[in-house]
């Protein structure tokens, strides 16, 4: 099938990449030229484990292009992928969305399968169909589809050819989508969701609040841990054996982080208001997170006499290991923090750049030792594989102090403690 994918950022740009190995002939459109050009040079412009590989595969079926006409002419089958970033009250900009669905008006002359792939909050998919009909686009021209994408960033190729189910939202007048959504994913074996426009995006919400409040959750039994003197890993493991509960998203840290659980939860506790509900399960989940760096900066001010003093080494700035994603990341708002408080931070990260708004106390290292030497006190921010197995033997030597905050609880206590440095983890002492 000939498909045309419509923003070419992690989402796009995965999907595309699958496509192709799916064996779609793919036009992948962007609007921003420079990320066109990058694309056509070979060069990928982010960091995602097998994306590079994959493309590189199939070169052959896919074109980068800033021309929506070129895509259009040749697809039957147009996917919107660009972001859907939170405004300032927390409800969702949908601007690019609008702004692709203006365009796509102007060209659609043969049938279209339009699918909105990009997160939207309930009742957007619908509009974007009567605003279509408004355009004077008429309504054999087109199917609208709902299809949220629940790839993660740092797996996302896995995800999406490994994916455990495919949520399709149809209009109830829709009997041409069904067929052409299964031949477009034929080859990703899994079960389909079948449901209406409304239902698909609030799937794609409430999978994401749901994740988000295990972690609040779990954040939440470390701040008791802590309190009552229990073991943090002890409980995540104990819960998790029962089925009801699963032993995954229970890793305590420094709160979720990324483009999509902030902006998401805030933009379904936006929903709830708009429909006169108070979402007092949604707000708790974003307290406990919004509050998470703070509590370890207070923690990392009782195990010190003066924070401002110290030297710390942040290791990690991407908001999740795999990745050079920094977009809403935990690590990122530590270091402004610690900065704010009047430390020197030398933060490093394996692919991630730090954003070049920092104070001139905060230096982003080329190597994990450079920001070490000479560090009162080291934080895991991330929890990166190559932090984890560290020779903290040679770590010690490096530092000037004595403190290891396992701000992802990713490190063994024994490994560090071993070596004479002192271990703080989250809800494990
Ligand atoms: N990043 C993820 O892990 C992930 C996973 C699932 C779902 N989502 C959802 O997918 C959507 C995209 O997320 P992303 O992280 O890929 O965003 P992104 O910011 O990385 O990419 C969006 C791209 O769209 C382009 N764009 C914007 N308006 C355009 C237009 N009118 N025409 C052509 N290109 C346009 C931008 O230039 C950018 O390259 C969002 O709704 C997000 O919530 C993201
Ligand atoms: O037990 C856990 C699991 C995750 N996190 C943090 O939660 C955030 C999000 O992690 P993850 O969900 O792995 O990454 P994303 O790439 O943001 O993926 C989420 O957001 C995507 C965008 O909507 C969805 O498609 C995915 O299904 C959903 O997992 C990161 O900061 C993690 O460090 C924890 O603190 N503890």
């Amino acid at each position: 099938m000939n498909v045309c994918i419509v923003g070419t950022g992690y989402v796009g740009l995965t999907t595309a990449a699958v496509l192709a190995e799916l064996g779609h002939q793919v036009y992948c459109v962007d609007q921003n030229h420079d990320k066109i050009e990058q694309l056509n040079r070979g060069y990928i412009p982010i960091y995602e484990p097998n994306l590079k590989e994959i493309i590189e595969k199939n070169r052959d079926r896919l074109t980068f292009t800033n021309g929506l006409d070129l895509g259009i002419k040749h697809a039957s089958i147009v996917i919107i992928c660009v972001g859907t970033p939170s405004l300032t009250d927390g409800r969702t900009d949908l601007t690019y969305i609008q702004s692709a669905i203006d365009h796509l008006a102007l060209h659609i002359d043969s049938y279209k399968t339009i699918i909105i792939k990009s997160t939207v909050p309930p009742g957007t998919t619908e509009q974007l169909y009567i605003q279509l009909l408004e355009k004077g686009v008429p309504n054999h021209l087109f199917s609208i589809v709902a299809n949220p994408e629940f790839l993660r960033e740092g797996s996302a190729i896995f995800d999406m050819l490994h994916a455990d189910k495919i949520v399709i939202g149809l209009r109830p007048d829709d009997q041409r989508s069904l067929p052409i959504m299964k031949s477009l994913y034929a080859g990703i074996s899994c079960p389909y969701v079948i449901t209406s426009l409304t239902g698909a995006e609030m799937i794609k919400y409430a999978s994401n609040a749901f994740l988000a409040t295990k972690i609040s959750f779990i954040n939440e039994m470390a701040r008791i841990c802590d309190a009552v003197g229990a073991n943090i890993h002890d409980v995540a493991k104990g819960i998790g054996y029962d089925p009801r509960i699963g032993p995954h998203f229970l890793q305590a840290g420094l709160g979720y982080g990324g483009s999509c659980f902030p902006k998401d939860v805030k933009s379904l506790e936006q929903v709830a208001h708009s429909q006169k509900i108070t979402p007092h399960l949604l707000q708790a989940v974003q307290l406990i997170n919004d509050s998470q760096v703070n509590l370890y900066i207070q923690k990392l001010q009782q195990a010190v006499n003066h924070l401002s003093d110290q030297t710390i080494a942040v290791l990690g700035i991407a908001f999740k290991p795999n990745t050079d994603d920094t977009r809403h990341s935990p690590a990122e708002h530590l270091i402004r923090k610690l900065s704010e408080a009047g430390c020197i931070v030398r933060a490093y990260d394996p692919k991630a750049k730090l954003d070049s708004s920092h104070q001139p106390n905060v230096t982003q290292t080329d190597t994990l030792q450079e920001a070490v030497e000479g560090a009162d006190i080291l934080i895991i921010a991330t929890d990166w594989q190559e932090f984890q197995q560290l020779n903290w033997r040679e770590i010690k030597a490096r530092m000037n102090g004595p403190i290891v905050l396992d701000a992802r609880n990713c490190l063994r206590r024994q490994d560090i403690e071993q070596w004479g440095l002192q271990y703080i983890g989250v809800g494990c002492g």
